[in-house]
């Protein structure tokens, strides 16, 4: 999906809503146990449930890989389930030496490697250039590069001061010149809005992925603020606050609620 694409997705739907799928088997209902593949029969029901509030899905690969072989037939079932006008995101955070970023690259982008065709995967940058760009050696396909993520360890390295700057707006600065706002985005969390208003300085036309709203605690009034731009240029995760809205039989119609809520207060941003 192009940008272009992805900002009319925004403002037809009125949402930069992103809905995680962070599906934890442990959490899905008893009522789907019994299912040949109850990960899949239940992101199924999310995005039936959520694909006219939604413009991404994130699928985290962690929660598909800690299920072995299953996770990922769940994991390719489940990208293939989701709509066409929906963006997706790999979380992955991947990123190595080029000859094995070139392979991670393969896995997620290349449907003739793993069956996988995702538009765009998260990329650590901790190793520089030469393990981010054969990820974008993929036309069409996104790298969304961590910059300064929502957890409280993101202090310890990208905080740090570096000539004047800190690491995370070095990651930015230098990421730039790697790509355009056509084929990178940044990962900043929500629980950062502080820090937005000089991250969009820093990169004014770039897309910003922004998880942390619900379970973290981040606020999506202080995001939207002082993230979006007049292309929109968020894309707003939230993953339990949704998938987990409820545990019993009605866990879809309370995640549409969940996620209804925070399109309506997308749409009043925009
Ligand atoms: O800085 C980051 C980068 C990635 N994540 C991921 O987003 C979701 C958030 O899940 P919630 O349940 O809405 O908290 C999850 O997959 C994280 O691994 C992040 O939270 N922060």
């Amino acid at each position: 999906m192009t940008h272009n694409e992805l900002t009319q997705q925004i403002f037809s739907k009125q949402s930069y809503l992103c809905v995680g799928l962070d599906t934890d088997p442990r959490k899905i209902p008893h009522s789907l146990q019994n299912e040949p593949d109850p990960v899949f029969a239940f992101n199924r029901q999310i995005i039936d449930a959520t694909a006219d509030l939604a413009v991404a899905y994130k699928p985290n690969i962690a929660f598909y890989e800690a299920q072995g072989p299953r996770g990922w037939e769940s994991l390719q079932k489940t990208l293939d389930y989701i709509p066409a006008n929906c963006f997706t995101i790999a979380d992955a955070k991947r990123g190595d030496i080029g000859n094995t970023s070139g392979l991670y690259a393969r896995t997620f982008f290349d449907p003739s490697a793993a069956g996988l065709d995702f538009d765009s995967v998260t990329v650590a940058p901790y190793m520089g250039h030469d393990s981010v760009t054969p990820f974008l050696e993929y036309a069409g396909k996104w790298v969304i590069l961590l910059a300064l993520t929502s957890n409280p360890g993101s202090a310890d390295f990208q905080r740090q001061p570096i000539n004047e700057q800190e690491l995370f707006e070095v990651v930015i600065e230098t990421a730039k010149t790697w790509a355009g706002p056509d084929q990178l985005m940044f990962v900043v969390g929500a629980t950062q809005a502080d820090e937005l208003s000089r991250i969009r300085e820093l990169a004014p036309d770039h897309f910003l992925l922004v998880p942390g709203v619900g379970a973290q605690g981040g606020s999506l009034a202080d995001v939207s603020k002082r993230g979006l731009t007049p292309n929109g240029g968020l894309l707003v995760n939230a993953s339990r606050s949704i998938l987990y809205a409820s545990g019993g039989t009605d866990f879809a119609e309370k995640a549409r609620a969940e996620a209804q809520a925070l399109q309506q207060e997308m749409a009043s941003y925009l």
